[in-house]
């Protein structure tokens, strides 16, 4: 039985990487997947857009939906402030278990607490399991017909607050369709959409901001 994808992307990190530096983790990473295989991790173009919007929201709890490798987790967590949590939900435990050692490599595992399990269950648990009240920012990147269930789940759950950021990825490709039509059509939310390119590619797609109103 020969390694996944995944596998060899956690490689080329152990490999390339500097433990404790995750700019170093995430450059090896972009490199893996720019020169020797594609992976969905959201990538450069689209990731200096999550940075500006995490450094801009400066959360003090984030959720992260779709760990795949933990390259967006790194990203975001990277750029928390002392004393906040990022809690990420992973389906896959075969992602989950890369994930885990990536964001080990990079020295963050103290600001991310990696959960496993259907995002559906997970949601409604949030705040026996972590005590969370609400979440200032919220990075959507799992599997794209969940991103409507989950966002009326988080309302439901009272986990939004006035203020608190979804930022969706690949609203274009693969695309969201239904969770666009809400979003923007619903006066509970402010959006905005960036355009950039799938991740390592020339192809269209983007990012949607989206500010809940309370
Ligand atoms: O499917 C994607 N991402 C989702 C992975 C995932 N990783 N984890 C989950 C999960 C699903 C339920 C969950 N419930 C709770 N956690 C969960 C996590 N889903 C994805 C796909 C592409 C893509 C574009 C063009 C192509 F030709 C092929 C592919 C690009 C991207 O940026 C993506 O994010
Ligand atoms: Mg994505």
């Amino acid at each position: 039985t020969g390694s996944t994808r995944p596998q060899r992307l956690l490689r080329a990190v152990q490999k390339n990487a500097t433990q404790g530096d995750p700019q170093s983790v995430i450059n090896a990473i972009d490199h893996f997947c720019r020169h020797k295989e594609w992976a969905m991790n959201v990538g450069d173009e689209k990731g200096s857009i999550l940075d500006s919007v995490v450094s801009e929201v400066n959360p003090s709890t984030a959720l992260e939906l779709g760990t795949y490798c933990g390259y967006s987790t790194v990203r975001i967590a990277r750029l928390l402030p002392p004393g906040s949590q990022l809690i990420t939900l992973e389906f896959n435990p075969a992602y989950a278990a890369v994930a885990k050692q990536v964001i080990g490599w990079a020295g963050l595992q103290d600001k991310v607490q990696l959960v496993e399990g259907p995002s559906g269950d997970l949601i409604p648990q949030m705040k026996d399991l972590f005590g969370v009240q609400s979440f200032d920012f919220v990075f959507l990147d799992h599997w794209k017909d969940r991103y409507l269930p989950d966002a009326k789940l988080l309302e439901e759950c009272s986990l939004l607050r006035k203020g608190s950021v979804l930022l969706a990825d690949n609203v274009i490709c693969p695309g969201t369709p239904e969770y666009l039509e809400y979003i923007r059509n619903s006066p509970r939310y402010e959006s905005r959409y960036f355009k950039s390119h799938l991740e390592y590619t020339k192809v269209e797609d983007g990012l949607e901001k989206s500010v809940f109103l309370g």
